[in-house]
């Protein structure tokens, strides 16, 4: 079992995002890694369109890139030690005000609206037990109408958010959620939180039956 010296996770991305989402993560939960921590980002495909819509492509998408890590071949037996991804989507849902009382009774229904919410998935896989696989979802937050029209139109997110704010590869910065946010939130913090999600089981290999990535002993209490 690997010791907490040399600790490598590899990312399916490439995105700085997505690396430091991971890196911020993983040296939450596990500091006794953190000294020796390496995390580096190498292109994984997901296998789902560019812009996966669902839950279910968007976990897909996650899996995807965590397979096509372990795809790369034997793995030395002290490094690395996990496989992340991280798979951001979008999600339609019934408009959350859903069909108002009519201020007046015989006014006519309103017509069905729709939504469109950001979100992600992360999936987290031991590098030497395939078996040890663990995904979480991040929370989610309501786009504005002008990104969602471009994007059921069929546009990446991450264009639709440069064409509208008039950015530069949002999704490589603070993602539509930091300019939403006054910048309070980035796409890596709720990243990160998916991620943290995620590597629980490894938090507790004991209760899960995973293995102990850090060595034993390096749980903040
Ligand atoms: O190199 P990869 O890992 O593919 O990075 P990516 O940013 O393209 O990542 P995803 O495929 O996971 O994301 C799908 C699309 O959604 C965009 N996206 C998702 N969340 C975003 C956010 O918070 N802000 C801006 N764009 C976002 C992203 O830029 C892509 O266009």
């Amino acid at each position: 079992m690997a010791g907490p010296a040399g600790g490598l996770v590899l990312v399916g991305s490439s995105n700085p995002v997505k690396v430091g989402a991971v890196r911020a993560a993983v040296t939450r939960l596990f500091p006794a890694l953190a000294p020796t921590l390496r995390v580096a980002g190498v292109e994984a495909p997901s296998g789902v369109p560019d812009q996966p819509v669902g839950d279910e492509e968007t976990l897909a998408g996650a899996l995807n890139r965590v397979a096509a890590l372990r795809a790369r071949g034997p793995v030395p037996a002290d490094s690395p030690l996990l496989f992340v991804a991280v798979e951001g989507g979008v999600v339609w849902r019934p408009a959350a005000a859903g069909p108002s009382v009519p201020a007046q009774p015989a006014a006519a229904p309103p017509a069905a609206r729709r939504e469109l919410y950001c979100m992600a998935w992360a999936v987290v896989a031991s590098a030497h037990s395939a078996g040890c696989v663990s995904r979480a979802r991040s929370a989610e937050f309501l786009l504005p109408p002008a990104l969602a029209e471009l994007v059921e139109g069929g546009m990446e997110l991450g264009c639709a958010d440069d064409q509208v704010f008039g950015r530069v590869a949002s999704g490589q910065s603070g993602g539509t959620i930091g300019k939403l946010s006054g910048g309070v939130v980035t796409r890596r913090d709720y990243y990160a939180h998916a991620v943290e999600m995620a590597l629980v089981p490894f938090l507790n290999p004991e209760l899960y039956g995973y293995p102990d990535i850090a060595g034993g002993g390096s749980r903040e209490q």
